[in-house]
């Protein structure tokens, strides 16, 4: 794998002093008036470069079979784009077109298996479907006879094609420790699913911080953390796992995935939750009161998360100090990304 440490020209104009505190502490740092999201915007936005990734998602969602008879929809969504914003020192279509694809096969687990009932969700049947999706992500070794039958079922599942497929793909740019990295969220993630298939089969709304911690395990971390497979590079476990590191980018993660509620929030159908939902729930805001506690607590998570990464920065190695401006970067692609989204548009 080769370790490209200086990020490309583009992302070092974007990022002034990228690597140094100073890249967090910068002009983006300023208070914001009451309401506003405290969060950079993208740093590149190539609508090319997103339609070529947009149009690879496409092929390869028809030959695995996800989202069928959905794909202009699908399209509509612009996951390529998405990925061509958050990744903005990434210029190979086909790397992205591997991150968009890992994206891709987790959002349709999410919406055929957990959210949405009229693709065919049932909270009853959650656990059983994600353990057995499990068995693709970190492949189950059976004795041969079963793994026989285990290999039939999954012919037949589009969302576990779709995953195979994708780990491939990521295979061809991440190291074994960077797979396991993978795996590791990918677990987390299909348990988070199912402590929401619990709210959903027991009619029961979470209180607020039952609803953080789940968004904290179902947060935008699966594909955040692939910054570093995506730009070239790999930050060491020792790194990766530090808990002052991990606080750092779940951080940013989470703050990131409430930008996801704060969009969909309103599109959302009744069987989803959002924090402004909750927050109406559990604490009786009205909807308007609502969206601004939950960018409150965004930008509170923001603000911790650029203390963190500007401390971080001063002590850690040249790759740390790259991954978190990295991160940073991924938050402001993702918000353009939220902004701008078919998916999220009221029709
Ligand atoms: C990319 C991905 C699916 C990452 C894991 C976190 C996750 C499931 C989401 C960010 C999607 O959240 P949500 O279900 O609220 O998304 P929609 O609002 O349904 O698009």
């Amino acid at each position: 794998m080769a370790a490209t440490l200086a990020p490309p020209g583009d992302l070092r104009k974007l990022l002034p002093g990228l690597g140094m505190s100073a890249a967090f502490l910068g002009p983006l740092v300023k208070p914001v008036p009451e309401g506003e999201l405290f969060c950079p915007d993208a740093l590149r936005d190539d609508p090319a470069l997103g339609e070529v990734v947009d149009d690879g998602l496409i092929a390869w969602a028809r030959e695995v079979g996800i989202y069928e008879g959905r794909l202009e929809k699908l399209r509509s969504y612009g996951f390529g784009r998405y990925m061509m914003l958050a990744h903005p020192a990434v210029d190979d279509p086909d790397r992205l077109l591997a991150a968009t694809k890992c994206l891709v096969a987790e959002w349709a687990a999410d919406d055929y298996y957990v959210d949405e009932v009229e693709l065919g969700s049932d909270p009853m049947v959650v656990g059983s479907r994600l353990a057995r999706l499990m068995s693709v992500v970190d492949p189950a070794a059976l004795v041969p006879r079963y793994a026989t039958d285990m290999d039939a079922y999954h012919r037949l599942q589009p969302i576990s094609e779709a995953f195979r497929t994708a780990m491939d793909h990521l295979a061809r740019y991440a190291s074994t420790a960077q797979i396991g990295r993978f795996q590791h969220q990918m677990a987390i993630l299909f348990l988070a699913w199912c402590q929401e298939a619990d709210w959903h089969a027991n009619r029961r709304t979470p209180p607020v911080w039952e609803y953080l911690v789940q968004r904290h395990l179902n947060s935008y971390l699966p594909p955040m953390i692939l910054v570093d497979v995506l730009a070239g590079y790999e930050l060491p476990a020792h790194e990766f796992y530090h808990p002052e590191v991990r606080r750092a980018y779940t951080t940013a993660a989470n703050a990131a995935v409430l930008v996801n509620d704060i969009h969909s929030a309103p599109s959302e159908s009744d069987n989803d939750y959002n924090l402004p939902k909750v927050l109406a729930q559990a604490e009786g805001l009205g909807p308007k009161d609502a969206m601004r506690r939950t960018v409150e607590i965004h930008n509170e998570l923001m603000h911790t998360f650029v203390e963190l990464a500007a401390r971080l920065s001063l002590a850690g190695s040249p790759h740390l100090r790259r991954f978190l401006a990295d991160i940073w970067a991924w938050t402001g692609g993702s918000r353009r990304w939220h902004a701008t989204t078919g998916r999220y548009q009221r029709s």
